[in-house]
């Protein structure tokens, strides 16, 4: 017998005969890996949830406790999804490539958690900017917001910028760490306690598969380099998308949670490098591309030496590597709405008594 409020779950009033109270381990297309207190299940939705569910806000995803018709033969089945104390969501445009709805859906990618770690990277493109619309979305989600310093090592002397940061987010729990060298991971211990959960928030490269690696004390994701090309490849070892700490707390990392720290790279560069950018007025061309053209303003400032060719060389890959991250999103959002519109179209085809139209 598992004890489930290992996982977190806090008793319910009254549980109808013949269910059993579980929480969502991983979410694979339409299938369900859920803990239960007689093991690990794999679940498929009641046909209900399909049907009269208002949005797909409703559905349930990894971290959500439901009550579950147990099948020792085969799937078991969803019944009920449990009220939950926090959750992240996303717009989710698939309604769109289906045809099938006009609105724009909300569709939740973890719940349950009890801390948003905010995880930074303290290089010269710090910003609080960024920092703060991280918060308030921590914020909104229900969860308790920790922000998180990574690649402490990197930095050398971090007493000047944690204190800039402890000072403008004065209500913030702040922690510098490394990943690498296992500096300061000691004091999340805190808030790594038996049965409680956790979500991870900030960009792509940021240091979110080598800190949960670090915590989990054992290699779960595969840590790539961010200029790496190939988006397929990444975080093969295992497609678990709870992951139990050897602390008894809980990490969620789900694709939808990795989306969310993506949604202003462009203004992160923007706000960076404006001494780089307000040159581009000066280019006779309006689409210049810095490259050879005549009357280049960036060209001639790095002839006369006013802008130094390592600025620009960081300027160039930082965009490089912004792009690379919009086209893994771009990648990841089509690929939702692609088999979420085959799901809506079975559904559909099921509707019809089984015939497509
Ligand atoms: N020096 C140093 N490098 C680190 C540390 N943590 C992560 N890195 C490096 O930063 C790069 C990105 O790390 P990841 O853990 O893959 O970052 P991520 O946030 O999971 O990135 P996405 O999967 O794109 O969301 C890798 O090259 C890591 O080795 C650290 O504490 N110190
Ligand atoms: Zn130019």
């Amino acid at each position: 017998m598992i004890d489930l409020k290992t996982y977190g779950y806090t008793d319910i009033e009254e549980i109808p005969s013949g269910l059993l109270p579980g929480r969502i381990t991983e979410l694979r297309r339409e299938r369900f890996t859920v803990i239960t207190a007689q093991g690990e299940v794999t679940a498929v939705l009641k046909g209900s949830f399909y049907h009269s569910a208002e949005s797909r806000k409703d559905f349930p995803c990894v971290g959500d406790f439901v009550l579950l018709r147990r099948n020792e033969s085969g799937d078991s089945l969803i019944i009920t999804l449990l009220p939950r104390r926090s959750k992240f969501s996303r717009a989710n445009y698939s309604g769109h490539a289906a045809g099938y709805t006009k609105t724009i859906l909300e569709q939740v990618v973890a719940t349950n958690f009890d801390y948003v770690f905010i995880l930074s990277f303290l290089n010269r493109d710090f910003n609080v900017t960024r920092m703060m619309r991280y918060l308030t979305q921590a914020r909104q989600s229900g969860g308790q917001p920790v922000i998180i310093l990574t690649k402490a090592d990197l930095t050398g002397d971090f007493s000047l910028p944690l204190a800039e940061v402890k000072q403008s987010i004065p209500d913030v729990p702040v922690h510098a760490v490394c990943s690498h060298n296992g500096l300061g991971l000691n004091e999340l211990d805190a808030y790594l306690m038996p049965g409680r959960t956790v979500v991870f928030l900030g960009m792509s490269g940021v240091g979110k598969s080598s800190l949960l690696n670090a915590l989990m004390e054992r290699k779960v994701m595969t840590v790539k380099s961010i200029r790496e090309d190939d988006s397929r490849g990444r975080h093969t070892t295992t497609h678990r998308q709870l992951f139990m700490l050897p602390s008894g707390a809980m990490v969620i990392d789900t694709p939808g949670m990795r989306e969310l720290g993506l949604f202003d790279a462009d203004e992160g560069i923007r706000a960076g490098f404006s001494d780089v950018e307000e040159r581009f007025e000066g280019c006779r061309f309006h689409d210049c591309r810095h490259e050879s053209e005549p009357g280049c303003a960036v060209l001639a400032a790095l002839a006369d030496g006013s802008l130094p060719r390592e600025r620009w060389e960081r300027y160039t890959a930082q965009q490089h590597e912004n792009k690379f991250v919009q086209d893994k999103t771009g990648y990841l959002i089509h690929k939702n709405a692609r088999s979420q519109s085959i799901a809506m179209q079975r559904k559909q085809t099921k509707k019809n008594g089984g015939w497509k139209k």
